[in-house]
């Protein structure tokens, strides 16, 4: 089965939602960051992104039963205290699709806009078609200048069957590089049997990009989260101890980890979020068929496959662990031993 339509509609969707990002992010006020109720951030531009996406794919794909499953909501914005956020989230889309003119639409309403964001309250699961978004992944990243991502994926029957990955951050070459690199911004998208492609957001030919197939756990770089309360930097660094991994740990914001990982720029990712965490389904869908696609595994730290299908969370064992089909079974070995000798360090 083709995701062809699909696959063209979401890269759309996301590349429409980084202009919106670049935008906020490159005059970034203070008043723009809002906390949430769980004190983490969220920016005018993570609203203004899950519109854009939600809005672009319900006018791609008229036919298509739309459900959602993204990580917004508008119940702040409804409050009287939201109301000024609600008035420049909607300046902002209605900029951002004027400035792009694909969609020939009179501007849209704060209702609308709220709406719009409300698209993203599925409950996803094992039946039917839904999209998986996170509209900014890494938003700490995107409030501190860094790495970000517009991450969204789409579950056919409960599995993963397309992903893309907007990255308006990343260089086009490796994060490796010593060398200044001017060209960022990139952009990669995977269905199910089709590979992974990578573009720039400007809008390059697609070339096909794969995992590194590197044997050598010596010469294997390995991605871990900028924040260490996202995950645990001791772990890993034992397990890379373990593996023999010879450079520093790259930390990167966001699933432009898995991005750089499917290009090969490293060969290893490692997130161990402490105990009681709950990871959600929009920030691996769109990376997991993006690496997948590219030849590489991801799976929990028991070598379990991730299931998408269980609602708007995952449930795992402990963590998550992504490299290539070689260096699995060595990697499983180290990250089990390390769990077991490291047991209070989650
Ligand atoms: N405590 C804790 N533990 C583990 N993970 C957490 C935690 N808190 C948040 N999050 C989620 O992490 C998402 C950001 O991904 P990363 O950890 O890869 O980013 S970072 O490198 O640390 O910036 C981030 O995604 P966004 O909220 O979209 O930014 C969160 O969903
Ligand atoms: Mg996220």
């Amino acid at each position: 089965m083709s995701y062809d339509k699909e696959l063209a509609a979401a890269t759309k969707a996301a590349a429409l939602a980084a202009r919106l990002c670049q935008k906020v992010q490159k005059a970034l006020l203070q008043s723009d960051v809002h906390s949430k109720s769980d004190k983490s951030p969220v920016t005018v531009a993570d609203y203004g992104s899950q519109v854009l996406v939600s809005f672009a794919l319900e006018k791609e794909l008229p036919s298509m039963a739309f459900s959602l499953v993204a990580e917004e909501d508008s119940g702040d914005l409804r409050k009287e205290e939201g109301k000024e956020t609600l008035q420049r989230i909607t300046e902002l889309v209605n900029d951002t699709l004027a400035s792009d003119g694909t969609y020939d639409v009179s501007p849209l309403t704060e209702e609308n806009v709220l709406r719009a964001i409300d698209n993203g309250k599925s409950e996803g699961g094992s039946r039917g078609r839904h999209w998986v978004l996170d509209p900014i992944d890494g938003t700490k990243g995107f409030v501190r200048g860094d790495q970000y991502a517009i991450a969204l994926g789409l579950l056919d029957e409960g599995k993963v069957v397309l992903g893309v990955l907007a990255c308006p951050n990343l260089p086009l070459g490796s994060v490796n590089s010593k060398e200044p690199q001017e060209k960022v911004g990139c952009l990669f998208s995977a269905q199910v049997g089709g590979g992974t492609y990578m573009q720039s957001l400007d809008g390059s030919s697609p070339v096909k990009v794969h995992v590194s197939a590197t044997e050598n756990p010596e010469e294997a770089s390995l991605f871990e989260s900028y924040e260490a309360a996202h995950s645990s930097h001791d772990l890993s660094s034992s397990i890379a101890k373990k593996l023999g991994v010879k450079a520093p740990p790259v930390r990167i914001d966001s699933q432009a980890k898995y991005g750089a990982l499917s290009r090969g720029d490293g060969a290893i990712y490692l997130r161990f979020p402490h105990k009681g965490y709950r990871e959600k389904i929009w920030d691996h869908a769109a990376g997991y068929s993006v690496v997948t696609e590219a030849g590489g595994v991801v799976s929990d730290a028991a070598g379990n496959p991730l299931d998408f299908s269980k609602g708007r969370y995952l449930d795992l064992d402990t963590g998550i662990i992504v490299t290539n089909q070689k260096l699995m079974p060595s990697l499983l070995k180290a990250v089990k031993e390390s769990l077991s000798e490291n047991a209070s360090a989650l």
